[in-house]
């Protein structure tokens, strides 16, 4: 039997990929790392929580002595490495929390796999999923390839950036066995209502305003959750060690009529005449250092693993919108406390 050990799993990304590893790998035992910090939710993975195949362990990868003894225990063969502060406008109040868990945190696994591997490293394979933010900015043309140079613009990418280094940079020194992608942006079902797409559909439900940033012309590629995870399920398979992968939905989007759509999709879902939900659209002063557009060439693991995405972005537009209304428990638990004083400081201007 492999241990698998997958951080970050109660995360939105990382919830549908422990679910997908947990149902289709039975012959796998895999281990659940999480810290449980605000966007971390046992509820995202509530249906597979008493799975043979499944534990989960709570703690943090920022300490380097519990990753240590953690990997000592249960001698992992893989490591998916999804655990991440993920927030570009959190990273902007607040970078320093960035470096200590997407650097170091990074660092203490690699340095846990290092040494339980380091007499024997056949079939054993550290991943690091990570993001198209690492690549900065486009212009209106061109899309980011596997051999884009690295520009980071924000904390949040740095701090990421860094850590894909850190990556390469222990299988260049220690031939250490790692596999990488960089993601487009994602969404779907339990995806914290902070980033644009669920934060939105909350808003309208409640009737506060959009608040979006600048003119709205900042372009996104949008991928549904799930086929995230399958990508991440073959290149944890299949994927060339030492090698790189862009993982993207050829799916881009201008905020501002992304949201224009989401406000026509929820005023048909909650009965609401055509428009309402659009008057709760607000322009709102702009994100320090706001990547103007990010697109990804997905075709290398689509010609080498033969993946694409398989959710149009209605289907999935339709599904979130669908899963969120179903599931307003979920939305009312994670956006007291913590969350909502965060967001009254954010729009107090
Ligand atoms: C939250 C929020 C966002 N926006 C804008 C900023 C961006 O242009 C776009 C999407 O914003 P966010 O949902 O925060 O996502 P973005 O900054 O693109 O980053 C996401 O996508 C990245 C992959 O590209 C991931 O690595 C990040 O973890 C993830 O947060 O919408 C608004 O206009 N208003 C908002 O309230």
């Amino acid at each position: 039997m492999k241990k698998i050990l997958i951080t970050g799993g109660a995360g939105f990304i990382g919830s549908h990929v422990v679910r997908r590893f947990v149902n289709n790998y039975p012959e796998y035992q895999i281990y659940n790392l999480d810290a449980l910090t605000y966007a971390g939710n046992l509820e995202n993975i509530v249906d597979i929580e008493s799975a043979p195949n499944y534990t989960f362990v709570k703690g943090d990868i920022v300490d380097a002595g519990f990753i240590d003894a953690l990997f000592t225990e249960h001698q992992f063969d893989g490591v998916l490495h999804l655990a991440a502060e993920s927030h570009v406008d959190r990273s902007i109040t607040d970078p320093l929390s960035f470096v200590k868990t997407n650097v170091i945190g990074t660092v203490n696994l690699l340095n846990a796999a290092k040494m339980i591997w380091k007499d024997n490293m056949q079939g054993k394979r550290f991943y690091h999923i990570s993001t198209d933010e690492v690549y900065g900015s486009l212009g209106a043309e061109g899309l980011f390839t596997e051999t884009t140079a690295y520009d980071p613009n924000s904390p949040y990418s740095a701090s990421k950036a860094s850590s894909d280094h850190f990556v390469r940079a222990y299988g260049e020194t220690y031939d250490f066995p790692y596999v990488l992608t960089n993601c487009s942006n994602n969404y779907g079902p339990f995806h914290f209502p902070e980033k644009l797409i669920p934060l939105f559909i909350n808003n309208i439900i409640q009737n506060k305003p959009l608040p979006v940033y600048g003119d709205g012309k900042y372009t996104r590629d949008w991928l549904f959750v799930e086929d995230h995870a399958v990508a991440i399920d073959l290149v944890f398979h299949n994927g060339v060690n030492h090698d790189t992968y862009n993982i993207g939905g050829f799916n881009e989007w201008q905020n501002i009529d992304l949201v224009k759509l989401l406000c026509k999709i929820m005023d048909e879902k909650l009965g609401r005449t055509t428009g309402t939900s659009e008057k709760l659209i607000a322009y709102v002063k702009d994100r320090p250092g706001h990547d103007l557009r990010y697109a990804i060439d997905a075709s290398k693991i689509n010609k080498e693993l033969g993946w694409k995405p398989s959710v149009t972005f209605e289907q999935g537009l339709e599904k979130t919108v669908n899963w969120y209304l179903a599931n307003e428990t979920w939305l009312k638990n994670i956006t007291s406390g913590e969350y909502a004083t965060y967001y009254e400081k954010q729009y107090a201007n």
